[in-house]
């Protein structure tokens, strides 16, 4: 590992490199200011150099900071931070307060918030100093509080709602990992995992929330949201993969929540027809807000992807789908298909993919364990390698021929392709 003044060195020159590839692309510099860019926008000329440089960027801080606190005041703040971090952030969110705040650089008495939003001014003042060291939300004046870059973006964008979901069920899920493993072992299954002690139920995630509609529509606002991350960009599943090889054939999109995935790929490819599938009582309200452009393009079906398909289409999409299952529910997704299938008909699934499958820093890594563990400890799932997502689809239907994978710049995910033989 390298040394502190290596490591400063070697971030001189990372940002230098950084900043003059973000010039050169006409973006805005980093800024913590309230009116800065909520995300990076990565695209353009540089965008797979910008990735790369600011991935390594980040890891090369990462590492400087853990030497400069030392291995117990770093390993404590590991411990001791985490469910403070999340338990102020899950009471901001939940009162409301980003949207309370004024935005453009304008402040308000902290007094005032806690009136709007019916919480108490001492503790709110207690929890909003907190934030503030965490770079959410500054204090402009003693009893006052503004936006920074991090409250406006919960402020202005979808995000405070989205996060509505994300410091309940993963929050408190992932607390229970321990005490899930002891009392069921692996975790390897939906109904034995941490979300089940977390909420005390039998019920899977997904059965649990289409028991809970309000639940629902905050778990699709937040993927609705993820989506709306350049890293998640619906866009890369647009360019990952050459859909005119498909002209204008049908593509079912497996799991296809409210069709936000169809759409992208719609609008570069218009000659596509698209069969949204999900299991969500939704499914009536989607297709009628369907935008106009869509009608003719996109429609929508109720189906369980855990029963046999009945829709024949040239292309089955899944993203974001398998790594929500153990491997035994993902081969039994990927086997349902088995009645509509057809030589030359293609699979096409988009994921995360670990180390194996890709060369990857410590921020990327992060991520993906990140995910894993997610997974881990809400859906009793797991994320997976390209390996395993090739046994996974061999398990299930050996017919399915292997054509490769690409992961589109910018892009979290990759796309995987089979073709039915
Ligand atoms: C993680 S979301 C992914 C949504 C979308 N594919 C995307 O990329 O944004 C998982 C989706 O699977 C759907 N789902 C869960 N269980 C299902 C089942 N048994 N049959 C069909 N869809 C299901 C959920 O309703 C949800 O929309």
């Amino acid at each position: 590992m390298a040394s502190l003044p290596e490591l400063a060195a070697d971030i001189s020159c990372k940002t230098d490199h950084l900043v003059s590839l973000m010039k050169s692309s006409g973006m805005d510099l980093p800024s913590w200011d309230e009116n800065a860019p909520a995300e990076f926008a990565e695209y353009g000329p540089h965008a797979g150099e910008i990735q790369q440089t600011r991935y390594a960027l980040i890891d090369q801080l990462t590492q400087a900071l853990r030497l400069a606190m030392g291995p117990t005041e770093y390993v404590k703040s590991l411990i001791s931070n985490a469910p403070i971090d999340i338990g102020s952030m899950r009471a901001i969110i939940k009162f409301g307060i980003p949207g309370c705040v004024p935005l453009g650089n304008s402040d308000i008495p902290i007094a005032k918030v806690a009136t709007k939003c019916d919480v108490d001014p001492q503790a709110l003042k207690r929890l909003l100093s907190y934030c503030k060291t965490n770079g959410v939300f500054r204090e402009t004046r003693p009893g006052y509080i503004g936006h920074t870059a991090a409250s406006a973006a919960l402020a202005r964008s979808d995000l405070g709602r989205a996060m509505q979901w994300s410091v309940d069920i993963p929050a408190l899920s992932g607390l229970r990992i321990f005490d899930a493993l002891k009392l069921f072992g692996p975790c390897d299954s939906p109904r034995e995992c941490g979300f089940n002690l977390a909420y005390m139920t039998e019920e899977t995630m997904f059965e649990y929330q289409e028991r809970h509609p309000q639940i629902a529509t905050l778990f699709n606002d937040n993927m609705k949201t993820e989506s709306g991350a350049t890293r998640l960009s619906p866009k890369h599943a647009a360019a990952g993969f050459d859909w005119s090889k498909i002209g204008s054939g049908t593509v079912v999109d497996m799991g296809g929540s409210n069709g936000h995935v169809s759409m992208t790929i719609s609008e570069c490819y218009p000659r596509l027809k698209f069969i949204v599938q999900d299991r969500t009582a939704e499914i009536a309200l989607w297709q009628k807000q369907l935008p106009e452009e869509f009608a003719e393009k996109i429609t929508y079906q109720y189906h369980d992807f855990f029963t046999a398909q009945k829709t024949k289409a040239d292309v089955y999409f899944f993203r974001y789908i398998l790594h929500n299952w153990a491997n035994i529910d993902a081969v039994e997704i990927i086997r349902c298909l088995t009645p509509a299938l057809k030589s030359g008909t293609r699979l096409i699934i988009m994921e995360y993919l670990g180390p194996q499958g890709k060369e990857m820093g410590e921020f990327e890594e992060r991520t993906y364990r990140l995910r894993d563990l997610q997974m881990l400890s809400f859906l009793g799932a797991q994320e997976r390698t390209l390996e395993e997502y090739k046994a996974i689809v061999t398990r299930a239907a050996p017919r399915f021929t292997f054509v490769g994978f690409q992961t589109p710049v910018g892009s979290s995910m990759s796309l995987m392709e089979w073709i039915y033989v």
